[in-house]
């Protein structure tokens, strides 16, 4: 399965891209056109969010995991409960690589991460990186209010929904959308000739 994560980070990376690019011609397009557009903006945004929650569902780590990776050759960081191997982007980052290892150290980078207001090309930025999440995340100021969690700002716990009681409607949208496409390329367009 782990295999799959640099094809799916791409495909989300130039999902976003066109989605951005779709958003622009939405906004000068002529009438006629809207409903094409439309229905193309929303399977690709539908289609992005699922490749993402196939990202971080695939690997399930527990928090105590990203403390295993806190160095210069092996750097992970964990983000709203996602986690980030940003090795090779310790170079690269515009804020510096100390900031990258200090948050990774800490074991958990939301706060960090937030506190700088990164821009939204950072956010696309980091779905290259991702290579899970940790299961029964908790955000750190919520680990910190019960008096039996203020020992660690990252905890891990039972997620308070099972999986199976949850129905998850995307997939469905997706089909009854890419129908809703086929049809208006096919059948009606046909029809208007
Ligand atoms: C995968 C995770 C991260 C990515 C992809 C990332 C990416 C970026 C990018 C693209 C910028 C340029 C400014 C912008 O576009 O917002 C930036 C700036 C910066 N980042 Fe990150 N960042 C990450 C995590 C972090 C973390 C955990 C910290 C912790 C403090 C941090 C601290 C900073 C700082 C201090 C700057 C410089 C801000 C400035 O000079 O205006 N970043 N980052």
């Amino acid at each position: 399965m782990i295999e799959i994560y640099p094809k799916l980070s791409t495909i989300v990376a130039s999902q976003r891209t066109i989605n951005t690019q779709l958003d622009a011609s939405f906004l000068s397009a002529p009438t006629s056109s809207l409903f094409h557009l439309s229905l193309s903006l929303c399977v690709l945004k539908l289609c992005t969010i699922i490749c993402e929650e196939i990202m971080a569902e695939v690997k399930k780590f527990s928090a105590s995991d990203v403390f295993l990776h806190t160095t210069r050759d092996d750097c992970w960081l964990l983000i709203h409960g996602k986690v980030y191997d940003v090795t090779k982007f310790l170079d690269d980052h515009p804020g510096g690589e100390d900031v990258l290892l200090q948050a990774s150290a800490s074991g958990d980078a939301t706060d960090a991460f937030e506190t700088v207001g990164h821009s939204s090309s950072a956010e696309t930025m980091m779905e290259g990186y991702l290579i899970g999440s940790v299961d029964g995340y908790v955000a750190p100021h919520m680990a910190a209010e019960p008096a039996s969690r203020a020992s660690s700002s990252v905890k891990t716990i039972k997620p308070a929904v099972s999986p199976t009681s949850s129905f998850n409607p995307l997939p469905l949208l997706v089909i009854v959308l890419a129908i809703a496409a086929w049809y208006y390329f096919t059948v009606f367009s046909k029809n208007k000739e």
